[in-house]
C-alpha cells in the first residue's frame, strides 16, 4: 500500500514540474514581430548627370515590382484559403514600322527643324550681286548650322566657283549647285549599313555607347526595333547599371517587339551582364545582340576601364560587328567633344544622331562625320516609337534645302 502511494506522490509530482517548465517554456518564446506598417522599399538612388562619379555597386537586395504588393482594397484572403492568382494579359507584341524608306516618310519633321538653313542659303545666294560680304554671311549661316570651319570653306569655295564659271543663274540652277555641294560634304560614299550579320557565326553583336541623357537607351529600344522590322531576331544586354531605371526602360522597349533583356542588379558589373547576354544570344540562336551601356565622362579612364572590360569580356566569345556612338544634336560643339573623348576609348564604328527634330544644327552631321572619320548610321527625329531612321544623305540634304 505504501509503495502505492508513494508511486502516485512521484507521478504527482513529475506532472507538476513538467506542467511548469511547459509553461515555462511558453512564456519565454518572443513575441512574434509585428507586420510591418508599410512596405519596406528601399529609396531609390538619385539619378546621376553627366560629371558624377559612379557609386560603389549598390547589390543590396531589392524587390522586383512583381514582389511589392498592391494595395488592393480588400481585407485579406482567409487563412486556408488558396491564394487568388490573376492572370495578367500577355503584353501584345507589336509589329514595328518598316525601316526603308523612314526618312522620307520623317522629312517633315526634318524640313522643319532645318529648314532655315537651306532657305537662308538658297535666299543669300539669290541675291543679285555675290560680293564678299554676301560670302561671308553665307559661311556664317553655315557655321550657325554648326557645319563645322573647314567643311565650311570648302561648301563656300566650291560654291563660289561654280556661281562664277555659270555666270548667269536661275534659282532652281543655284539650288542644284547647293544640293550637289552639300552632297559632296555630308557624303554619299560612305557604307552606312548598320553592321549585325557577322561572316562567320550568329549572333551580331552591336555596343551602343554615349553619355546619359543623349537617347542612348532608347536609340538601342528603337535599334531593336528597327531590326525585328526587318525580320531579325534580337537580344538586348541592359549593361547601363549606372542609372536605376535604364534596365525597366530597356526591357519595356524589348517587350513590346518581343525581344528578351539580359539584365542584372542595379550597380551590378556591365561586363558580366553583355557576357550573359551574348551568351545567350548564341545559346537561342538570336541574329542580333545589342548592347547599352553607361557613358559617364567624369574620368575618361573611368570610362575607358569600363567600355574596355566590356568589350575585352564581350570578345572572349565574338568580335563586336559595331559600336555605334550616340549624340544628342542639340549640344552642339560639346557632341564634338564628347565624340572625341569615346574615339579616344573606343573604336566608334558608326554614329547615331538623335533629336534632329528638334534643332536647327543639322549641320553637326558633317561635322561629326569630320571629326571621327566615321559616318551617321542613323537619325532620331522623335521620341516615337519609330522615330529612328537609317540616315540617306540624298533625303537629308533635300530636306534641308527643302526639296
Ligand atoms: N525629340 C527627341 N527626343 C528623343 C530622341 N531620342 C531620344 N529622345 C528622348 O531623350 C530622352 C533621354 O533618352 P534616354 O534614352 O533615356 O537617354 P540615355 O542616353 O539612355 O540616358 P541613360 O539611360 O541615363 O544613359 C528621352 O526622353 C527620349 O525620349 C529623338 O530622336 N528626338
Amino acid at each position: 500500500m505504501e509503495t502505492v502511494i508513494l508511486a502516485v506522490v512521484i507521478a504527482v509530482v513529475v506532472l507538476g514540474v513538467l506542467g511548469g517548465l511547459v509553461v515555462g517554456s511558453r512564456r519565454k518564446k518572443p513575441l512574434p514581430p509585428p507586420p510591418p506598417a508599410a512596405p519596406d522599399i528601399t529609396a531609390p538612388p538619385a539619378e546621376p548627370h553627366i560629371g558624377d562619379e559612379a557609386e560603389t555597386p549598390r547589390d543590396e537586395p531589392r524587390r522586383t515590382i512583381e514582389e511589392v504588393d498592391l494595395p488592393d482594397g480588400s481585407t485579406g484572403v482567409a487563412v486556408g484559403e488558396p491564394p487568388v492568382v490573376e492572370e495578367l494579359p500577355p503584353t501584345e507584341i507589336e509589329v514595328p514600322e518598316p525601316t526603308a524608306g523612314r526618312l522620307v516618310r520623317l522629312r517633315a519633321r526634318l524640313s522643319r527643324s532645318q529648314n532655315a538653313l537651306g532657305k537662308g542659303l538658297l535666299t543669300l545666294l539669290s541675291r543679285e550681286h555675290l560680293d564678299d560680304d554676301t560670302w561671308e554671311e553665307i559661311e556664317d549661316t553655315l557655321l550657325t548650322a554648326d557645319v563645322g570651319v573647314a567643311p565650311t570653306q570648302e561648301l563656300v569655295e566650291g560654291l563660289r566657283e561654280r556661281v562664277k564659271v555659270l555666270g548667269t543663274r536661275t534659282p532652281e540652277e543655284l539650288r542644284g549647285l547647293l544640293r550637289e555641294e552639300l552632297l559632296k560634304l555630308v557624303g554619299t560614299d560612305f557604307d552606312r549599313t548598320v553592321k549585325t550579320e557577322p561572316e562567320t557565326s550568329k549572333p551580331g553583336i552591336v555596343m551602343v555607347v554615349g553619355v546619359n541623357g543623349t537617347g542612348k537607351t532608347t536609340t538601342t529600344g528603337k535599334l531593336a526595333r528597327v531590326l525585328v522590322a526587318d525580320g531579325r531576331s534580337v537580344v538586348l544586354g541592359a549593361a547601363d547599371t549606372f542609372r536605376a531605371a535604364a534596365a525597366d526602360q530597356l526591357q519595356t522597349w524589348g517587350e513590346r517587339v518581343g525581344a528578351h533583356t539580359v539584365r542584372g542588379p542595379e550597380g551590378g558589373d556591365p561586363a558580366s551582364i553583355a557576357f550573359d547576354a551574348v551568351k545567350e544570344g548564341k545559346e537561342i540562336g538570336a541574329d542580333v545582340v545589342l548592347i547599352d551601356t553607361a557613358g559617364r565622362l567624369h574620368t575618361k579612364t573611368g570610362l575607358m576601364d569600363e567600355l574596355g572590360k566590356v568589350k575585352r569580356v564581350v570578345e572572349k566569345q565574338a568580335p563586336l560587328d559595331e559600336v555605334l556612338l550616340v549624340l544628342d544634336a542639340t549640344t552642339g560643339q560639346n557632341g564634338l567633344v564628347q565624340a572625341r573623348v569615346f574615339a579616344e576609348v573606343v573604336d566608334i564604328t558608326g554614329i547615331v544622331l538623335t533629336k534632329l527634330d528638334g534643332t536647327a544644327k543639322g549641320g553637326i552631321v558633317i561635322a561629326v562625320q569630320r571629326e571621327l572619320g566615321v559616318p551617321v548610321k542613323l537619325v532620331g527625329l522623335g521620341e516615337g516609337a519609330d522615330d529612328l531612321a537609317p540616315f540617306e544623305p540624298e533625303a537629308f540634304v533635300d530636306a534641308l534645302i527643302g526639296e
